[in-house]
């Protein structure tokens, strides 16, 4: 890889199960991460955090930096000696924005455009076109679940499923369909102060489910689709299920209390990813607000959802990284 490739990136944070859809509906959400990659001359690694940086190693174990020699093996592309990385994180950790997702998918794409000619001949600033097949597939296997990387990579809402396992292929294929989605839906997230690991809230989950409550779940997912493209005053009915949110109640008692007093009053609201933030689909979003401000200190976002996902672009080393993201 030639000394002197640079990129900038910009990836959208995201929801996934949206209720019935565990593990494979994904709502992207305009809540952005930025990177700026340079391949140095000078040996070794940098990772420059930022003023509002979060509590992440700077290292190799960095989970950008790792899924990025981790795509470059895959890709069969020798590591460059030096590597600088330097990260603006406005993706809430830990609370089911998708942050972890986000970053592996920021890892892939930046490591397969760093790989690519345009990464170091084309004009600073021009776009560098990306393999989102690609980024898709590895993303979702190094995440373990396709829902949130498949939003964070095409943008606005996704439904994925695995196609084989059949062993041909190292990876699993992650197959993703995006929903046109109903132009009047907004989404609220109701963000708390605490953090929920992911691997916490997968832990509490139950092996097994009884087949009539599969069914039940099952009838639910089909209505999420209808109801996110076609008919939003379905988004209540089609937001119950069966497979986690029950549960994982332990796990995150003030979110589903938020969620048992939004939907008590006509709301569609859900546990965001894995918790503990609390989505709402709506088509009056002025209407949703915390009916019992007291009891939890919830940041109210409304934070759109974004029509693309993962964006690459030759850096443009003048300007700043936040500068520049805003333009890609
Ligand atoms: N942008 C990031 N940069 C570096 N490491 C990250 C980043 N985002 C997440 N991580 C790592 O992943 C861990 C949190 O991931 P986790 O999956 O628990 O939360 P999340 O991705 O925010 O939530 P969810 O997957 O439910 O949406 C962090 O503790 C950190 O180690
Ligand atoms: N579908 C995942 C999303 C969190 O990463 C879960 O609920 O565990």
């Amino acid at each position: 890889m030639p000394v002197g490739a640079a990129v900038d990136l910009v990836v959208p944070g995201s929801s996934a199960n949206l209720g019935p859809g565990f593990d494979s509906v994904g709502l992207a959400l305009g809540v952005l991460d930025s990177y700026r990659a340079v391949v140095r001359e000078a040996p070794g690694l940098v990772v420059d955090l930022g003023e509002e940086s979060q509590d992440v190693p700077t290292d190799e174990r960095h989970l950008v930096v790792a899924t990025m020699y981790r795509a470059w093996d895959e890709l069969g592309v020798q590591r460059p000696e030096g590597l600088e990385l330097v990260c603006r994180n406005t993706i809430r950790m830990g609370r089911g924005m998708g942050s972890s997702a986000a970053a592996i998918v920021a890892g892939v794409a930046l490591a397969s455009a760093l790989a690519r000619p345009e990464a170091l001949e084309a004009p600073e600033g021009s776009p560098i076109p990306l393999d989102l097949d690609f980024v898709n597939d590895l993303s979702g296997a190094l995440e373990g679940h396709p829902d949130n990387a498949s939003a964070s990579v095409f943008g606005g809402a996704t439904v994925s499923y695995v196609e084989s396992r059949d062993g041909e292929r190292s990876l699993p294929r992650v197959r993703t369909v995006r929903l046109p989605l109903h132009p009047d839906i907004r989404p609220v997230v109701f963000l708390p102060s605490t953090q929920l690991p992911t691997a916490t809230a997968r832990a509490v989950l139950p092996a097994t489910v009884p087949h009539a409550e599969a069914a039940l779940n099952s009838a639910r997912a089909g209505l999420l689709t209808f109801a996110l493209t076609q008919d939003p005053s379905l988004l209540l009915p089609a937001t119950t299920e069966w497979l986690h949110q029950e549960q994982r109640r332990g796990a995150y008692p003030q979110a589903m209390a938020l969620i048992d007093a939004l939907r008590a009053r006509g709301h569609a609201a859900v546990v965001s990813g894995a918790g503990p933030s609390v989505l709402v689909l709506t088509t009056t979003p002025e209407q949703v607000q915390d009916p019992d401000e007291a009891a939890e200190a919830w940041q109210r976002l409304g934070p759109g959802i974004p029509a693309v996902g993962v964006q690459a672009a030759r850096a443009t080393l003048r300007t700043s990284l936040g500068e520049r993201t805003a333009a890609i």
